[in-house]
């Protein structure tokens, strides 16, 4: 019996999912259906990431964008000083630019920023790239908390550390967010910068210009699943508390990097909780 799955989409399945995705079906549901015809997980999933937010980004030619404009802003060597905390380097990438950090924040940080996130949790939005206005997506099941810039003690903290680390002044800031992803729940490969083709794109690139970096912080371990995952250069972070995973993909000349897709995996077992901090290239209005 044949029991190979297919890992090329192809044009056929390209169009339905196209086709699909403009008749309202959400990205999940695509995605069953595909599993259904034999396609490989890793295989589907990538098309259907590249057909939602991929369109406005030049994700043929990762090769075009020189190396050379990617120059990390985050400190050279083994321990960055940030601050209240020194925090280790284990693992850098060059493309796109990663940092894996240690003890960014201590367990009883992460506790403390779990119980403040869960009085506050609702369900996760993603923009929507016609309109720019959040909305509730399938592609990103997880609970989230915002909070405004050192809107408590512990928060005022947790940002001027994220700051410190990431090379960049706090006013340049978002304010921090906390996620909670259940069983089941993932956020699927996508950009955290604002796409400059999509219309929904501009307010948001109004105030305070491009993201130009994020720092996920890991509040607890997972039990199983809920990895971050790149898919363009198969890198995956198992979630470890107090760790942190630091990315950039807006060089200084405002060249985008593609190879930055990534994405929350499903969490199999437990929860997974994180706090993210995105810089913009200009002073944010908190
Ligand atoms: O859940 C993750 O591991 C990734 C989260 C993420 O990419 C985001 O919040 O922008
Ligand atoms: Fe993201």
């Amino acid at each position: 019996m044949e029991t190979r799955l297919h890992t090329k989409v192809t044009p056929d399945w390209h169009r339905w999912i196209g086709e699909a995705l403009a008749a309202g079906h959400p990205p999940a549901e695509l995605l069953a259906t595909m599993k259904e015809n034999r396609f490989d997980e890793r295989a589907a999933r990538d098309a259907i990431a590249d057909a939602v937010f991929g369109s406005a980004v030049p994700v043929a030619s990762p090769a075009a964008t020189t190396a050379a404009a990617f120059t990390s802003r985050l400190a050279e060597g083994h321990v960055l000083h940030a601050g209240d905390r020194d925090i280790r380097v284990l693992v850098r990438v060059s493309r796109p630019t990663i940092a894996l950090l240690d003890n960014v924040l201590d367990a009883d940080e992460c506790f403390m920023l779990r119980e403040l996130a869960r009085t506050r949790l609702a369900r996760s939005q993603v923009v929507n790239p016609g309109t720019g206005v959040g909305v509730v997506q399938d592609i990103r099941t997880s609970e989230g908390a915002n909070f405004g810039r050192g809107e408590t003690e512990l928060i005022a903290r947790i940002d001027a550390r994220a700051a410190a680390v990431m090379g960049m002044d706090g006013e340049h800031g978002e304010g921090l967010q906390a996620m909670r992803y259940g069983v089941g729940a993932e956020y699927v490969p996508h950009f955290d910068f604002f796409p400059p083709d999509d219309p929904g794109s501009e307010p948001h690139l109004r105030h305070g210009g491009q993201r130009v970096s994020t720092l996920i912080m890991y509040l607890d371990d997972v039990e199983a699943g809920g990895e971050t995952i790149f898919p363009r250069i198969d890198f995956s972070y198992v979630p470890r508390r107090g760790q942190a995973l630091y990315f950039e993909y807006t060089a200084p000349d405002g060249s985008l990097d593609p190879l930055s897709l990534h994405g929350g995996a499903p969490v199999l077992a437990g929860e997974k909780w994180i706090l993210t901090k995105w810089m913009r290239e200009n002073a944010f209005a908190g």
